[in-house]
């Protein structure tokens, strides 16, 4: 036991940081040491597994990330931009492999994440779920075989709680479609419509966000041609999806060159 892969979670009240604290301490290819918070949280100095409502399981919450990953092979990362960025300059510094499911992370973020990752390994992804980084290879296919005929639009659903939109899922299928077209997303982007907009594009890339009720994630990429549409869709029903992606992850990562890779590199997609 005590060989296994020690893992700290952040955000660990998190809706996604309760979701791994319990799938990492219910493995048995790797061992929760440490949960953070931030300083402050109510659950700073107790166990986890009483604090969401279960029996004990030997891990405390911590507000100090230094003496966690002091203890660990690998942290696994669902917070927000700034605290992931943060998170990465810790965690190459103690050379642990960083997961990072944190979504909306700007060029800024990804700057600083780039140079941590010179030192240690991270993994990140929008999606860590195998459903949808299989719709992300089939719409770059798609989009590939398709010409410019075909408008491009994804569609997301998420639940109330979510802040960023573009969902980190949406944009990973935007730029697989711009991939296969062999055109820059950032160029070819259409997103927040409103008002007098003219019409669409040619070649543009839409995107839409729906936010309402407790949604876990539900994504459709749509190929409208005259007379006919294809539709791609991935529907996440619950978040453990996600977490076994993290935990595949972390565990791949162990052992891996520093530098950044996704979850095309953990799956083999
Ligand atoms: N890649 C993927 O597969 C997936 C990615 N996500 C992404 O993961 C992120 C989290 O989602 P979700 O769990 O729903 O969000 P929640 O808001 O439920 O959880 C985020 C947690 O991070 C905590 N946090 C924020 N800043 C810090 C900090 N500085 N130190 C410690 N903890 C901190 C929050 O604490 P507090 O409440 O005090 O701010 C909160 O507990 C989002 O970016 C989401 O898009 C979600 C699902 C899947
Ligand atoms: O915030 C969420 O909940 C989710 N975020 C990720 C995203 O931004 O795509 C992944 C999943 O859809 C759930």
């Amino acid at each position: 036991m005590a060989d296994l892969p020690g893992i700290v979670v952040t955000g660990a009240s998190g809706r996604m940081g309760q979701m791994l604290a319990r799938s990492i301490a219910a493995s048995d290819r790797a061992r929760l040491v440490a949960c953070i918070e931030r300083e402050g949280h109510p659950w700073i100095g107790r166990d986890i597994g009483e604090c969401m409502g279960g029996a004990a399981m030997g891990v405390l919450v911590t507000d100090d990330p230094l003496e966690a990953f002091a203890k660990a092979q690998g942290v696994v990362d669902f917070t927000a931009p700034a605290a992931t960025v943060g998170f990465a300059a810790l965690a190459a510094q103690a050379r642990l492999v960083h997961v990072i499911g944190t979504t909306g992370l700007e060029p800024a973020d990804l700057e600083k994440l780039e140079a941590a990752s010179r030192h240690a390994v991270i993994v990140r992804a929008g999606n860590m779920s195998l459903g949808v980084n299989l719709l992300v290879r089939m719409t770059q296919k798609i989009a590939a075989a398709l010409d410019e005929d075909w408008d491009v639009e994804v569609v997301e659903a998420h639940h109330r709680m979510k802040v960023d939109a573009p969902s980190g899922t949406a944009l990973m299928l935007g730029r697989a479609a711009a991939e296969g077209r062999g055109i820059s997303l950032e160029d070819h982007m259409d997103s927040g419509r409103h008002g007098i907009t003219g019409a669409r594009k040619r070649g543009d890339i839409g995107f839409s966000a729906i936010r309402g009720g407790d949604v876990v994630g539900e994504h459709d990429v749509i190929f409208a041609a005259d007379g006919e549409r294809v539709v791609l869709r991935h529907l996440a029903t619950d978040r453990g999806i996600f977490a076994r992606g993290a935990l595949r992850a972390v565990l791949w990562g162990q052992g891996q060159k520093p530098g950044q890779y996704d979850m095309m590199d953990v799956l083999g997609l």
